[in-house]
């Protein structure tokens, strides 16, 4: 790749004022609505919504497989189109034949001679754990078999940025555990990986930063961690039999009360102030715990009503995309 200063893997990659609108019957789809995300290099990335949020349009854009209406897409400072020409770029995505009639070794070897500074075909199948397939005809493969040879044919490139979209669909447990030892080992070497998914676990588990997609804008953007916290839910459980809930919910930094059993749950916005005012009101309170959401929890708040993207009548937008 080029060694221009403004070019090459430190620069990292940009999505700035992105937007995407399609024609559909019932009217315009508002898929991606102005979206700015600037990732570093080495970081692992989830793009993480409900269905139609807006993820695979985006990838698509990072990609350069479709022109965005509005806004521009820098990875390590050249178009994607460039990016990808220079080899460093590789993706797996949800769809795309492999070629047939080729055995995998073959497949794998045909597409690193495509690349500049390709992977050593031995060290990307030994990477993606596919020596068991490498004499199969491509044509004979499982889905599940077919998504690994994918991933060996995205690797073997050796990009500096990985761009998945929902890698894991078609994998079994095991393939799916195998699949992101690959990938923390691929992201140790420094690289660049993006990868949309629906699947809250694999974001918190494998992703440094997680962007919270609903349609069409990013929600929320951040380490698990934070994304949580800028849920604030905090919950209290306490055993505490024949309480008023009324009066509970009333108490300062709780948003509602609930019981299970003889077991009190206050949702809190502020579970500190939540204690405060709970311990003198009851001192008959037992088994206090506080917990912090989980991030499911935190995903459905902030995703909230979110769920499927809006077709609606606001054509302003709409112009570009004619
Ligand atoms: N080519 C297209 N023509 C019309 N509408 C489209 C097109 N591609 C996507 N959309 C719509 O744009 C919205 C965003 O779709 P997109 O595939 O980007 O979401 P997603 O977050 O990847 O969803 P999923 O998790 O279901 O793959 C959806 O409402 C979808 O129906």
């Amino acid at each position: 790749m080029t060694t221009h200063p403004d070019t090459g893997p430190a620069t990292g990659i940009s999505l700035a004022g992105l937007r995407k609108s399609f024609k559909s019957p019932q009217g315009p789809v508002h898929a991606v609505r102005g979206i700015d995300i600037a990732i570093t290099p080495g970081e692992t990335v989830a793009l993480l919504g409900p269905n139609g949020a807006g993820k695979s349009t985006t990838i698509d854009m990072l990609l350069g497989l479709l022109p965005p209406d509005a806004g521009t897409v820098s990875v390590f400072g050249m178009t994607p189109d460039r990016a990808i020409a220079s080899g460093a770029v590789g993706a797996m995505l949800q769809v795309g034949a492999v070629i047939q009639d080729l055995s995998v070794r073959e497949l794998i070897t045909m597409m690193a001679s495509l690349y500049p500074n390709p992977l050593g075909v031995d060290e990307a199948i030994e990477l993606t754990r596919i020596q068991d397939l490498v004499g199969r005809r491509t044509n004979r493969l499982s889905g599940g078999q077919t998504q690994r040879l994918r991933f060996a044919i995205a690797l073997v490139s050796n990009p500096d940025l990985l761009v998945l979209d929902e890698p894991t669909v078609a994998m079994d447990v095991e393939a799916r555990r195998e699949f992101w030892a690959t990938m923390r080992e691929f992201a140790s070497r420094g690289k660049t990986i993006v990868f949309a998914t629906h699947y809250l676990e694999e974001a918190d588990a494998y992703a440094d930063r997680i962007i919270l997609m609903a349609r069409g804008t990013v929600v929320a953007d951040g380490p698990a961690t934070e994304i949580k916290a800028t849920v604030g839910l905090r919950t209290i459980r306490a055993t505490l039999p024949d309480a008023d809930l009324t009066a509970l919910a009333a108490l300062p930094g709780v948003t509602n009360a609930d019981t299970r059993g003889e077991a009190v749950i206050l949702n809190c916005s502020d579970s500190d102030t939540a204690l405060r005012a709970l311990l003198p009101a009851y001192p008959q309170a037992r088994d206090i715990e506080v917990s912090g959401a989980g991030l499911e929890e935190a995903f459905l708040q902030l995703t909230a009503d979110n769920g499927d993207i809006a077709v609606d009548d606001d054509t302003s937008d709409m112009e570009d995309a004619r």
